[in-house]
This record gives structure tokens, C-alpha cells and sequence, in this order.
């Protein structure tokens, strides 16, 4: 299946430390970031860079070879539990959204993960620069989600800069129960203006939309394009979405593999000023597009695995020169 739901009885041993510099490859660098939390930081030899905090499983920043960056962090971000950090990507899990009983977007964006030094083989290829984190539930998280979990993430930077983003989450249950879960890539975009940006790879689609109370509707044929709030989970999505900049000259491509869904999100200036962590302006130089499941969640047995991947590209204006062609970019592999 499309998911990637592996079945299998063997117990996984998993090491987690507290990481301590001189411990990774000379890609991946352990360094204090705000308020002293830890994050690690990818660098590749062409000076692309990714930052990841601990806290949350949070990647903070992905910059091209430029140093140019990519993702959008609000200037009010705070980084302090149990406020999940305004931009970059969260992790929601194991709850989308107020689509369930827990807090909104679930608990992992707000909890501290660990390194997992000793990862079970991955499927796909090793870059140089790339960290595993685990998520284990503690005492009191089972308390709010009785359930019993391993959630990997790799976070990986290919040598042309691409971000990929792994999940793999597994049922360790010695209950013998199921369990089930929502989940997404909450990334936020950065973005020159958001006036003069286009999605493409949603049109036609039917979506939710979490302005009028989650009714469906479907897409018109035209390009996704922004002048007011905008909170849409568009379903059975294609595995490639585009974001294109005009007026950076920059295109961005999702490419996404277990996650059916995606939602778009702009609070615009009114849902701006009502978030405390965010500017009144800031709304305008971003843009989320979430690699997401929602509309099928996703059960697994003790012993089940799934998978989630999400793979980020900017293609520089000099690629697109002239017009931008999306659909050039969202068939090319
Ligand atoms: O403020 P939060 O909890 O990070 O959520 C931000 C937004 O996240 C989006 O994914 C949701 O669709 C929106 O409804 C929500 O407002």
C-alpha cells in the first residue's frame, strides 16, 4: 500500500542519547539555538543547510546554496513548551488539527524528541548529511493517548540541497491493541508575497474547508492563487504540488509518498493579529502547503509500520527562465 504499512513481529532495540558535540558526521553539527535548546545542523559541501530542533522534531530552517532562506519562522516565534514554534515544519501527530480529543495538531510538536543512534535500515538513499530523531511516549503522554509508539524521523539534505523528511511510526503495543492517527508536514513557506503566488497540482480537487465548518467542495480548474484566509485540506492529492513564486523567480516542488492529503493555510490580517506568536504582517510572506493523512487515518497493529515522506525542492528562476511552466516541473520525476 501507498502507506507503506510493514507488518512485523520482531522487537526493535533502539539507543537514544543525549547528543554531545563530535558525535555526528562532519555534516550534522550539534549546536544551542534559541532560549539554549538544541538543534542540529545539516550542512552540504555546496552550502545548502537544514537546522532541526529536538524540541518538537522541528526543522527551523532550510537554506539553498544561496544561503538564501527557504522556510518561513515568524520574528514572535517562541520557542519554549508548550508552544509548538511558529514556521518551519511541525510535526502533527497523532492528531490533525481539533480532529479528535487531543490538543490541536496533536502533542509531538511540543514534546522533546532524542537522537536515535542506532535506526532501523533505511529504504532510501543515504545522503551525507542526514539526522535520525525518535518519539517515544512518556508516562504522561500515555496518559492523554493510551498508546504505546516509536516514531522515527530522518531528516535528510540531498547534495543539491533537496529536504527530505521521513516518519516511520510503529505500534508498540503490548496490549495487542490497534491504534489510529492523523498526521502532517505542517510546513510553512517562505514566500516573496502572497499576492503573487500560484499552487498548482490542486485544481479539480475536492476539499474541506475549515472556514465553513469543514464542508466539502471541489476546486475549479484554475491555479490555487490568494487574497483572503485560506484553510482547505484538499484530498487524494497528487504525489507532486508545486508553489510558485513570481516574484522571487522560485518555484517550489512537494513531493510527497503515504500522505494523500494536503492542506493549505494563510491566516491573512484579521487570523494574523489573533495569533500571539505571529506578526500582523507576516502572513503575507508565507504560505503552508502540508503534506497531510487526515481524511483516512491511518490504523496500525501492534508490531505495523508506517511510512510518510515528504521531499522539498527550489528550482531557481534561471531553471524556469521565461514562463514558468508547473506542469514541466510537476512531470518531470
Ligand atoms: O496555530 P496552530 O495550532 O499552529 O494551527 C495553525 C493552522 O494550522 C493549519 O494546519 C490548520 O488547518 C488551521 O486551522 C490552523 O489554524
Amino acid at each position: 500500500m501507498s502507506s507503506e504499512k510493514v507488518s512485523s513481529s520482531a522487537a526493535t532495540s533502539t539507543t537514544t542519547f543525549t547528543p554531545s558535540s563530535g558525535a555526528f558526521s562532519p555534516h550534522v553539527e550539534l549546536a544551542k539555538g534559541v532560549n539554549g535548546l538544541d538543534k542540529l545542523v545539516l550542512r552540504e559541501f555546496r552550502g545548502s543547510s537544514a537546522e532541526v530542533y529536538l524540541y518538537g522534531g522541528h526543522v527551523t530552517s532550510w537554506k539553498n546554496d544561496h544561503g538564501e532562506e527557504l522556510l518561513f519562522v515568524s520574528s514572535k516565534a517562541i520557542y519554549k513548551p508548550p508552544k509548538a514554534i511558529r514556521g518551519g515544519i511541525p510535526i502533527c501527530f497523532p492528531q490533525f488539527g481539533s480532529l479528535g480529543p487531543l490538543e490541536q495538531h496533536g502533542f509531538a510538536r511540543n514534546r522533546f524528541w532524542a537522537v536515535d543512534t542506532d535506526p532501523p535500515p533505511f529504504p532510501t538513499p543515504t545522503y551525507r548529511a542526514f539526522v535520525d530523531l525518535i518519539l517515544k511516549p512518556s508516562e504522561e503522554d500515555i496518559k492523554i493517548w493510551p498508546h504505546s509508539y516509536e516514531f522515527r524521523l530522518r531528516v535528510a539534505l540531498g547534495p543539491g540541497g533537496d529536504l527530505m523528511l521521513t516518519s516511520r511510526i510503529r505500534n508498540t503495543n503490548t496490549d495487542g491493541k490497534p491504534f489510529t492517527f492523523t498526521f502532517a508536514y505542517h510546513t510553512y513557506f517562505s514566500v516573496s508575497d502572497i499576492s503573487e503566488v500560484r499552487v498548482e497540482g490542486l485544481e479539480t480537487l475536492d476539499y474541506f474547508d475549515n472556514l465553513k465548518n469543514r464542508e466539502r467542495f471541489t476546486e475549479q480548474g484554475d491555479a490555487i492563487t490568494f487574497e483572503s484566509e485560506v484553510d482547505k485540506i484538499y484530498l487524494s492529492t497528487p504525489t507532486k504540488i508545486a508553489i510558485l513564486d513570481h516574484e522571487k523567480k522560485r518555484t517550489f516542488v512537494i513531493r510527497k509518498d503515504g500522505l494523500p492529503d494536503a492542506v493549505v493555510w494563510n491566516p491573512w490580517d484579521k487570523k494574523a493579529k489573533a495569533i500571539s506568536d505571529f506578526g500582523d504582517d507576516e502572513y503575507k510572506h508565507m504560505l503552508c502547503v502540508e503534506a497531510a493523512a487526515i481524511e483516512k487515518p491511518i490504523t496500525l497493529k501492534p508490531g505495523e509500520e508506517w511510512k510518510g515522506r515528504q521531499e522539498l525542492s527550489a528550482v531557481p528562476s534561471s531553471y524556469c527562465s521565461g514562463q514558468l511552466d508547473p506542469q514541466k516541473v510537476l512531470q518531470s520525476s
